[in-house]
């Protein structure tokens, strides 16, 4: 029973149900790719795993059940949140926002060492303030801390947006890597369907809050 999966999931806001009976897996070390118009409930989706929307149905990973619990507690569960606003604390160090990710003070220096093995460019920043990088570093900031905590399931939404072309090509191949040696899954929502597409290993397309189409890369 590893991976996730997700049976007939609701949830609304107040009296408007946004999410009405989304059915969804994702595999050991697979990255599935949610696309879909504006408003689809994307992003409620992914908060409705991390705890941060009530929600009904079914949520298991590796098993466990995962409605009904806090967010720090899902959180402890391996599944970690990258949210569009990310979540950085500006006027904190990078190394200051690292640290609140870690795992403990015991493993910090290894950690990142790990860590600049995928996001070299953090460690060009560790002593800057987090508000004064760009987008694009802020963006791989969020992530890094994230990872640092060693997530079984990574939730990402719209890692790519407002990024360059290159910061697009840098960031999807670290992430890539991740995946590939470090064996975390993922959910990544985004409107760069072409760019995730290359990494994903299923791809579901979100629409009115269900799910209209699934692909996975065998049936490509
Ligand atoms: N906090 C909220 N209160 C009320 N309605 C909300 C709230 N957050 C989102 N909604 C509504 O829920 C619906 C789904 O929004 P959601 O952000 O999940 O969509 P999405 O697929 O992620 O969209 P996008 O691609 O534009 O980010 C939209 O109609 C939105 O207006």
């Amino acid at each position: 029973m590893s991976g996730l999966r997700v049976s007939g999931l609701r949830a609304e806001y107040g009296a408007a149900r946004v999410l009405h009976g989304v059915d969804l897996e994702v595999g050991e070390a697979e990255i599935a790719v949610l696309t879909g118009p504006n408003g689809a409930g994307k992003t409620t989706l992914l908060r409705a795993l991390s705890g941060l929307v009530r929600a009904r149905g079914t949520v298991t990973l590796d098993g466990v059940r995962l409605l009904g619990r806090r967010p720090e507690e899902i959180a402890r569960l391996g599944v970690w949140h990258v949210t569009q606003e990310g979540g950085t604390f500006a006027p904190l160090t990078v190394r200051e926002n690292l640290r609140v990710g870690a795992r403990s003070g015991r493993h910090f220096a290894a950690d990142l060492e790990w860590l600049f093995g995928y996001f070299p460019v953090l460690q060009a920043h560790l002593s800057q303030p987090a508000g004064t990088l760009s987008g694009g570093e802020q963006r791989l900031l969020a992530i890094g801390r994230a990872l640092l905590a060693r997530p079984r399931l990574l939730l990402l939404d719209e890692p790519l947006r407002g990024l360059a072309p290159r910061a697009e090509g840098v960031l999807f191949q670290a992430i890539h890597a991740i995946n590939r040696h470090e064996g975390t899954m993922m959910i990544i929502v985004e409107h760069h369907v072409a760019t995730a597409l290359r990494i994903a290993h299923r791809s579901y397309v979100v629409e009115s809050g269900k799910i209209a189409d699934l692909r996975t890369r065998w049936r490509w």
